[in-house]
C-alpha cells in the first residue's frame, strides 16, 4: 500500500556538492541549507567528515556545521567513514551520522580504501561511540544495483552487507544505486533484502538518475511501502569514486511526483525550486531538475 507521507532526506549539500571541481564557499553551502529548511525540508545531510585529500570539497565541514542556524524539527546528518571522522564530527553536534559501505568489494576499495569486511570492522566502534553520544546511525550501501568496477551486483551481495550493518548496530539501512543502473523490479529485489533485516521505517532508497530510472525506482519502492528517500536539490551531484555517475534524483522532481500522488512531505515546491535556482546560480549552470527548469521557465514567461 502506498504511504500517505514520505520523508525526503536532502543530500544536496553533501552528495550534491562533494564532486564539484570548483570550490564552493562555505557561505553558499550554509545558505543552501537555510533555504532548504525554509522550504520545509526536515532531514538534511549537511557535509561529510572524510579525508580532505580524498574529497577536498568537504574540507570545510566544521565551518559549514558551525554556520548553520539550526531550525527546530530539522535533523542534520553528516557522513563519517571512521573514528577520526566521528571524533571531528561530534563537536559540531550532528543529529545523525552516516557510515557508508558498499555491496561491491571493488567499490569499497576505491571509495574508502578497504575491503567490505574491513569497513565493517572500522564502522563497529563508530556506531558504538555514536550511540553513546546519543546519535542515530544510518548506513548507506553503495552499488546495491551495480558497480562501475565490478558490473552486476546481486541481491545476495546486498543482503550480506545489510546483515553486517545490522550486526554492528546500524539503525537504518539505505539502499544506494550509486551509478543509476537499477530498474524497478531489480530495485524491489534489493529492497526486499533490506526489509528482511530492517523495518519499513528504517529502510530508504538513494537513487542516482544516470540512466533516467530514478523516479520509476522510487515509485517501485512506494509500492512496497518504503517511505524515505534521499534526493538532491537541482539534481546536484555524483560520486567522486564513480566516474560518469550523474547526480541524485532531483528533489524537485520527486516532490512533484509525490504531490501528484497526493503524498505529503511538508515541503513547499516553489520554495524548493528557489533553493535549487540559488545553488545553480552559485555554480553558474541551470538546474538539472526537469521540474525546476519547467517552473523557472513558467515564472519567467509569466513575468515577461
Ligand atoms: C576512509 C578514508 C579516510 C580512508 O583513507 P586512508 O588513506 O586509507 O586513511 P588512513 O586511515 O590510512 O589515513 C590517511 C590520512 O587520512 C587522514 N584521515 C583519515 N580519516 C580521516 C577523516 N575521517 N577525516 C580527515 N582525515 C582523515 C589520516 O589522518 C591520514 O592523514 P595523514 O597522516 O596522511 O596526514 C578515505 O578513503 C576517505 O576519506 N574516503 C571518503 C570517500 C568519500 O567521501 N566518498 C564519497 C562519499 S560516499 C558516497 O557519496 C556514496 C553515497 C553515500 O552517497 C551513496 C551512493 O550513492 O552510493
Amino acid at each position: 500500500m502506498f504511504p500517505s507521507h514520505v520523508t525526503l532526506v536532502e543530500v544536496g549539500p553533501r552528495d550534491g556538492l562533494q564532486n564539484e571541481k570548483q570550490p564552493v564557499a562555505a557561505v553558499h553551502k550554509i545558505e543552501l541549507v537555510h533555504r532548504l529548511q525554509a522550504a520545509g525540508v526536515r532531514e538534511i545531510e549537511a557535509t561529510s567528515f572524510v579525508s580532505p585529500k580524498w574529497v577536498p570539497q568537504m574540507a570545510d565541514n566544521t565551518e559549514v556545521m558551525a554556520g548553520i542556524v539550526r531550525q527546530g524539527g530539522v535533523r542534520y546528518s553528516v557522513l563519517v567513514p571512521n573514528m577520526k571522522g566521528l571524533e571531528a564530527a561530534l563537536p559540531t553536534k550532528p543529529d545523525e551520522v552516516v557510515v557508508f559501505g558498499a555491496a561491491s568489494e571493488a567499490f569499497s576499495q576505491r571509495n574508502i580504501n578497504c575491503s567490505i569486511a574491513e569497513s565493517i570492522e572500522r564502522f563497529a566502534p563508530v556506531v558504538a561511540a555514536a550511540h553513546e553520544a546519543g546519535l542515530k546511525v544510518r548506513g548507506a550501501i553503495s552499488c546495491a544495483l551495480g558497480c562501475p568496477y565490478q558490473g552486476e551486483v546481486s541481491a545476495d551481495e546486498v543482503e550480506r552487507v545489510v546483515k553486517l550493518m545490522k550486526q554492528i548496530g546500524v539503525d537504518h539501512c539505505g539502499v544506494a544505486d550509486t551509478i543509476g543502473v537499477g530498474t524497478p523490479r531489480k530495485v524491489q529485489l534489493a529492497m526486499e533484502r533490506a526489509l528482511k533485516h530492517y523495518p519499513l521505517v528504517e529502510v530508504s532508497g538513494h537513487f542516482h538518475d544516470t540512466y533516467g530510472q530514478a523516479l520509476s525506482n522510487i515509485y517501485a519502492c512506494l509500492e512496497m511501502g518504503v517511505h524515505t528517500f534521499d534526493a538532491s536539490v537541482a539534481g546536484l551531484g555524483g560520486c567522486p569514486y564513480a566516474k560518469g555517475a550523474t547526480g541524485n534524483v532531483a528533489t524537485e522532481d520527486v516532490l512533484f511526483m509525490l504531490n501528484g500522488l497526493g503524498i505529503s512531505t511538508g515541503i513547499d515546491l516553489e520554495a524548493l525550486v528557489d533553493a535549487g535556482a540559488y545553488i545553480s546560480g552559485v555554480l553558474d549552470r541551470p538546474p538539472v531538475s526537469r521540474v525546476g527548469r519547467a517552473l523557472l521557465a513558467k515564472r519567467e514567461k509569466a513575468s515577461a
